[in-house]
C-alpha cells in the first residue's frame, strides 16, 4: 500500500523524532526545519497534509509562514504547547489557516484522527478542484437554461454571416458574445476591432469609424485608418450603438449596404469586407419610435437578435460565478481568506446586481483583498445581510451530510471502486460500504 506523503515543519527537530516513533506506518513525512526548504518542496506536487511544530523555544516568522501555507491547497495542523494557546500572535493564525491543532504531548490516537480528517478533507478539496472551474462554453461562464440557450444561439450565429444586435444590460456579457461569435466564426483568423459610440466625442466618432487623409481637418497630420478599415476581413462590435450620431447613422447605413467607405477628405471609395456585431443597453426599438435611431438601420443591424440576460435573471449562476471569480484571483487575495460564507452566497442571491457580471467581479475582488475573516461575508462584499436564515442543521445532520459529500465525490473521482475510495479516506471497506448504505447513496 503506498503510504501518504506529509510535510513536518519543525525547527528543532525533537517533535519530529517523537512523530517518527508514535510508528505511523501509512504515513511519510518529510521534515524540514525552516521555510527556504519548505517552500522548495512544495514546489512540485505538495503533499496533502502539513504539520507545524510551534514551540515556546524558537518562532516562526509569521507573516513568511502565513503567505506560504496560504498558497497551497494543503491541510495543515498546528503542533503546539499548551501555553502558546493563549498566544496573541499564534492564536488568531492558527484559527484563521489551520486545518485543526493537536497540542504537546503527542496523543497516538488524537493525532492518528486528526492526520485522517485533514488527509479526507484535502483529497475531496484537491478533486472539487480537478472538476472543471468554468461549467461553461465560448470563455463565459454559465450552466443555468438562460445560459444553455445563449450558447446554442452564439453557436448557430457563428455559421451565418449576417450583422447580430447584442441587447442586454450593462456589464451583463455583450462584448464577450461578440467576442465568442468572432472566434467561432470563418473570421476568426482576421482582427475583432471593438469600438464604443458612446466613449467618444460625436465630432471624432466619423473619423474613427471611416479615417481620415492628411490635411482632412486641423489636426490630421497624417492618413489614418478608420476601424471599420481595420476591422477588414474580421468583425467590428461597436457598443453603445445607439449613441451614434444621427448624422453619422446615415453614412454608416451606406457602408452597410455597399460595402465601401469613403475616409474624410477623400473621395475614392474603399472596399471593405467586414461583419458588423453592434450592442446596446438601451430599447433601440423605443430609440426609433423616438426619432433619435434611424429605422432603416435599425433593420439593417437587427437581422439577428441576441438578448444577453442579465445576471438577477440567471441567479443559478451565481455561485458557479463567483467561485470561478474566486479562483481566477486566488493570488490577489488577503492570505486568510479561504472562499464564501453561506450567508454570503445567500445574499449574493437575493441582490439585484445592476451592474452584472462586472459589478459581482468588482465586489468579490475587493472583499477577496480587504476581508478580514475566513470566509467572506456580505458585509465584505457591501451588499445588505441576507434575509432568511435556513434552518440550522443539527451537528448529526452537518455530519451526515459532510461526509456523505465526501464519500460521492471520492466515488465519482474512482469511478465507484469502493476499494480504493476507502483506502482515500481511510476506512475499511466494511464501515465504506455501511456509511453508504445509512447515507442512502446508490452506487
Ligand atoms: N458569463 C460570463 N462569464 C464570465 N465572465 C463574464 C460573463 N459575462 C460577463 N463577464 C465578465 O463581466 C465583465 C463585463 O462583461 P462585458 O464587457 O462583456 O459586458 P457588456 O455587456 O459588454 O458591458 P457594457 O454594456 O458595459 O459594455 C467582463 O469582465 C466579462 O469578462
Amino acid at each position: 500500500m503506498s503510504k501518504r506523503k506529509g510535510l513536518l515543519l519543525d525547527q528543532q527537530g525533537t517533535i519530529s523524532a517523537a512523530v517518527q516513533r508514535l510508528g505511523f506506518t501509512d504515513w511519510d513525512f518529510l521534515t524540514l526545519d525552516n521555510l527556504d526548504a519548505a517552500r522548495k518542496a512544495l514546489s512540485g506536487r505538495p503533499p496533502l497534509v502539513g504539520l507545524v511544530v510551534f514551540d515556546s523555544a524558537r518562532s516562526w516568522p509569521a507573516r513568511q509562514l502565513e503567505s506560504l501555507i496560504s498558497r497551497h491547497q494543503i491541510e495543515w495542523i498546528a503542533i503546539l504547547e499548551r501555553s502558546l494557546m493563549q498566544d496573541g500572535d499564534l492564536a488568531p493564525l492558527v484559527a484563521r489557516s489551520f486545518h485543526d491543532f493537536h497540542t504537546l504531548p503527542l496523543d497516538r490516537e488524537r493525532l492518528r484522527m486528526t492526520l485522517g480528517h485533514a488527509h479526507g478533507k484535502a483529497v475531496i478539496s484537491r478533486a472539487a478542484a480537478e472538476f472543471p472551474q468554468h461549467p461553461g462554453r465560448f470563455g463565459m461562464t454559465g450552466s443555468s437554461d438562460r445560459m444553455q440557450a445563449l450558447f446554442r444561439q452564439i453557436e448557430r450565429i457563428s455559421t451565418v454571416d449576417a450583422p447580430v444586435l447584442i441587447g442586454g444590460e450593462s456589464g451583463s456579457g455583450k462584448e464577450l458574445v461578440a467576442r465568442a461569435i468572432h472566434s467561432h466564426s470563418d473570421r476568426k483568423n482576421g482582427p475583432f476591432i471593438a469600438m464604443n459610440c458612446g466613449a467618444i466625442p460625436p465630432n471624432l466618432i466619423q473619423s474613427e469609424l471611416f479615417g481620415h487623409e492628411r490635411g482632412a481637418f486641423s489636426g490630421a497630420h497624417q492618413r489614418k485608418i478608420g476601424n471599420i478599415e481595420a476591422a477588414n476581413d474580421g468583425v467590428l462590435f461597436l457598443d453603445e450603438i445607439g449613441d451614434l450620431p444621427l448624422d453619422l447613422q446615415a453614412n454608416f447605413l451606406r457602408f452597410l449596404q455597399e460595402h465601401t467607405i469613403v475616409r474624410v477628405g477623400s473621395t475614392e471609395r474603399v472596399r471593405v469586407n467586414v461583419r458588423i456585431l453592434a450592442a446596446t443597453h438601451v430599447d433601440l426599438h423605443r430609440a426609433v419610435g423616438e426619432g433619435r435611431f434611424r429605422e432603416d438601420l435599425f433593420y439593417r443591424l437587427n437581422v439577428v437578435h441576441l438578448k444577453v440576460p442579465a445576471l438577477r435573471e440567471r441567479s443559478d449562476d451565481i455561485t458557479l460565478l463567483a467561485d470561478t471569480i474566486f479562483n481566477d484571483n486566488i493570488h490577489q487575495k488577503a492570505p486568510q481568506v479561504r472562499g464564501f460564507s453561506s450567508e454570503a452566497l445567500r445574499a449574493m442571491q437575493e441582490y439585484p446586481w445592476p451592474g452584472n457580471v462586472r459589478e459581482l467581479i468588482n465586489r468579490i475582488q475587493h472583499a477577496m483583498i480587504m476581508s478580514e475573516n475566513r470566509l467572506i461575508t456580505s458585509a465584505d462584499l457591501g451588499l445588505p445581510q441576507a434575509q432568511q436564515e435556513p434552518d440550522t442543521p443539527t451537528l448529526d445532520e452537518a455530519r451526515a451530510s459532510v461526509e456523505k459529500e465526501i464519500i460521492v465525490s471520492n466515488l465519482r473521482k474512482y469511478r465507484n471502486n469502493v476499494s480504493e475510495v476507502a483506502r482515500q479516506l481511510g476506512v475499511s471497506r466494511v464501515t465504506l460500504y455501511r456509511m453508504i448504505d445509512r447515507l442512502n447513496i446508490v452506487l
